[in-house]
């Protein structure tokens, strides 16, 4: 069985993708990772990230692998283990143009359609392109004042700044954010964390079968 989490970001979908994971005892997909990933190797080869070309030359010389771990995924480089450099204002700035190219996200989908059920999967399309067939889709949303207050307590910038960078990549993310029309979509600005876990998971079975 496959559960998708869908949002927009800073909406809750790695917290709660986590909780749901954990109470399910599956795995999750963190699939922005793999964007994040593959926007840090652009930039560290110096690259044009709108070169898809390039990029996928970078990607394929020396592939990242994501590493679903129940305390959170870890991104791979070769042997170095490069996810605490994916989440910061400049990758932020940077993914969103990564993410537009066809190529990266085809090669994306290809790394998650390559892993095997169960699982919870979180991004932006997982329940619209990736995993369309999956039995239970969710999609999380949240006003950006809100979710900026959340995210500024994860980075050094003010709340108006992450709210108008979180506006701007709502934005530039929305051709693939679209929720799936059969996706149960949750406002999570009301409810605490623990509060939307247990909303996703009154929609599940209390046991998840294993294919
Ligand atoms: N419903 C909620 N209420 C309060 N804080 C939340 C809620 N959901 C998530 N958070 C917090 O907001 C921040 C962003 O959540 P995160 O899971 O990283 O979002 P996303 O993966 O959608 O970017 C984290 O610090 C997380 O703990
Ligand atoms: N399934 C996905 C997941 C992420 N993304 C892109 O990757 C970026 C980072 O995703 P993320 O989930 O790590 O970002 P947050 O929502 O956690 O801030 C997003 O802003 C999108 O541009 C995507 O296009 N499709």
């Amino acid at each position: 069985m496959i559960v998708t989490i869908d949002g927009v970001a800073a909406s809750g979908k790695s917290s709660v993708a986590s909780g749901v994971a954990r109470a399910l005892q599956v795995p999750y997909i963190s699939s922005g990772l793999l964007y994040r990933g593959a926007t840090l190797l652009g930039l560290q080869a110096g690259l044009d990230l709108h070169d898809a070309r390039a990029l996928l030359v970078t990607l394929q010389a020396q592939p990242l692998r994501l590493e679903p771990l129940a305390e959170g995924n870890r991104v791979w480089h070769a042997e170095q283990d490069v996810t605490e450099q994916l989440h910061s204002t400049r990758m932020d700035r940077g993914v969103s143009v990564v993410a537009a190219l066809p190529e990266v996200r085809a090669w994306v989908d290809a790394q998650l359609r390559a892993l095997e059920a169960p699982f919870v999967a979180e991004g932006r399309d997982m329940g619209t392109n990736v995993f369309p067939q999956a039995p239970a889709k969710f999609y999380l949303t949240a006003s950006p004042r809100i979710r900026a207050e959340r995210r500024a307590r994860e980075r050094p910038e003010d709340v108006p700044a992450i709210e108008a960078a979180l506006i701007l990549r709502d934005q530039l993310d929305a051709a693939q954010s679209a929720p799936a029309t059969d996706a149960v979509v949750i406002d999570t600005g009301p409810l605490t964390l623990e509060g939307v876990i247990e909303a996703i998971l009154a929609h599940l079975p209390a046991r998840v079968p294993s294919a």
